[in-house]
């Protein structure tokens, strides 16, 4: 038999599925099939962790919806919801879990400080499957500088001491949400005395849950100046604004996590520059292609000739170690990545030398990409099997030259026709010493391990070597290749 259950404000409704969605249409709120799923896998985290924990005196299925979850969700009805928006002091999730159920693009920040809460929330993210959504697992006070457009918060404390909390992260123009209840005059006026300066009053919108006594006030305070914390504050530097990221799951650093693999930077365009010399090398000698500083816990601001364009962003020092995968524990950059045109075989190959790169290992990319910059290569065609020359690993290896190197996209390896003037490298080929090297040439290293495929073996070059040893590591064969033909045409030019 169907329980029925009667709050002693609601119409009884099943207590279920189907009584949550009576009472969320009643209330004029639509969700489709997947937020009522999910505000009911809620629901029952809710009541199922609620005896341990002491998540909310109200056991009522009815109450319940009416009070929490309705009531959550109205102030996205009344009011844009600034984004990001943190929840400050959420508690088991309100209002922040209903809110972010009903409108999933909003990016949200759940502040609460009590641990055993924290961990009921991290269950709820994972089990509705909001891996965008940031737990902040500590008490909220005027350092915190995660900069964010708006704050809501629903039955935490006066509205005066939670301006003076969120004094450090609040952007200006953005707002402080208030869910209060019917006489908080006292309050407001408490908060615009001491706040004056600081934060207007915006709205003070007076309502009740549909269909009940219950009388509600969502009053909404903007900022009008500039978080304190958030600039440098030494006289001439750049006023620059920090993006403090506690949390693995903050998108940003999930972005920069992308960059440690070649999929990454290929797909953003960007990479990470991490290792104090190559950072400082690359500040000053490419500084148009910087475009972030990224610095490990309360480190300081970068240095103040980076331009103001360039944004600052903090890490935990745990997620600042997850990216510093060379344990170098200094400040890394951001940067874009150079374009890189695609070469068309057809086209032909210019004056020069082409250097084909099929390497998969990355750092046998960066070592042959410094090579090629070191001894004059004119370009570098990048074939398909390629790693990415701006994959940490391979930037690393080439010291920074890839920032210098002239990059080309081209086919695959078996799509390269054997028509062009290409000089293969492969070690049962002819000894370098008797090679002439045409005008304009490609050179082509075989793949690590596999070397080349038989069909350019025929015409290929070899370094000579002891009989002992079956091999050189490709990158360092074509250094060497790379070196004679240098020193032959320094010889050319001087006669
Ligand atoms: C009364 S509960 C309200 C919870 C929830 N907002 C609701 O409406 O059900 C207040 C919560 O705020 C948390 N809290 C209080 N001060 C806080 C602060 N400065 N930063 C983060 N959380 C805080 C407490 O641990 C508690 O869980």
């Amino acid at each position: 038999m169907t329980r029925f259950e009667r709050s002693a404000d609601t119409l009884p409704v099943p207590a279920g599925r189907d009584g949550m969605r009576q009472i969320l249409t009643r209330c004029g709120i639509t969700f489709t099939d997947a937020q009522l799923d999910r505000l009911w896998t809620y629901h029952q985290l809710l009541r199922r962790y609620n005896p341990e924990l002491n998540l909310t005196r109200i056991h009522n299925f009815a109450n319940m919806v009416m009070k929490l979850y309705v009531d959550s969700i109205l102030p996205g009805r009344m009011a844009e919801l600034p984004s990001p928006l943190m929840d400050l002091g959420t508690g088991p999730g309100m209002p922040g879990i209903p809110l972010k159920i009903a409108h999933p693009h909003l990016h949200l920040l759940l502040a609460e400080s009590r641990g055993k809460r924290v961990e009921f929330l991290k269950t709820v993210c994972r089990e509705l499957g909001f891996d965008d959504v940031e737990i902040i697992g500590r008490g909220i006070e005027a350092d915190f500088a995660v900069p964010v457009r708006g704050v809501v918060t629903r039955a935490v404390e006066a509205m005066a001491a939670t301006l003076s909390r969120v004094r450090g992260c609040v952007e200006k123009g953005g707002r402080v949400l208030f869910m209060k209840g019917p006489n908080c005059d006292a309050e407001i006026a408490e908060a615009l005395r001491t706040h004056e300066g600081s934060f207007i009053l915006e709205a003070d919108t007076r309502y009740v849950l549909p269909g009940t006594p219950h009388r509600r006030r969502l009053v909404v305070f903007q900022r009008v100046d500039e978080p304190v914390s958030r600039s440098n504050e030494s006289p001439g530097s750049p006023r620059r604004t920090v993006k403090r990221i506690e949390s693995a799951q903050n998108p940003v650093f999930k972005e920069l996590k992308r960059l440690l693999y070649g999929r990454g930077v290929k797909k953003a365009g960007k990479t990470l520059v991490a290792g104090s010399k190559l950072t400082a090398d690359v500040a000053a000698r490419h500084r148009d292609r910087v475009e972030g500083w990224i610095s490990r816990g309360d480190e300081p601001p970068p240095p103040a000739d980076l331009e103001e364009r360039v944004s600052w962003i903090a890490l935990a020092p745990s997620l600042f170690d997850e990216l510093d995968v060379f344990g170098t524990r200094c400040p890394m950059l951001l940067a874009g990545v150079p374009d890189m045109p695609a070469w068309e075989p057809a086209s032909g190959l210019q004056k020069g030398c082409s250097l084909l790169i099929p390497f998969q290992d990355p750092e046998n990319v960066g070592a042959v990409v410094r090579s090629a910059v070191a001894f004059g290569v004119e370009r570098i065609v990048l074939l398909e099997e390629s790693a990415h020359p701006f994959h940490p690993k391979a930037l690393r290896a080439s010291g920074g030259a890839a920032f210098q190197a002239r990059f080309l996209r081209g086919p695959s390896l078996s799509q390269l026709p054997r028509t062009l003037p290409i000089l293969p490298l492969s070690q049962d080929g002819m000894p370098l010493e008797g090679v002439d090297f045409p005008e304009a040439f490609g050179l082509l290293p075989g793949i690590e391990g596999a070397g080349l495929p038989a069909a350019w073996r025929f015409r290929a070059i070899a370094v000579p070597i002891s009989p002992e040893v079956e091999s050189l590591n490709a990158a360092t064969a074509t250094a060497i290749v790379l070196y004679e033909w240098s020193r032959r045409r320094r010889i050319e030019d001087a006669s």
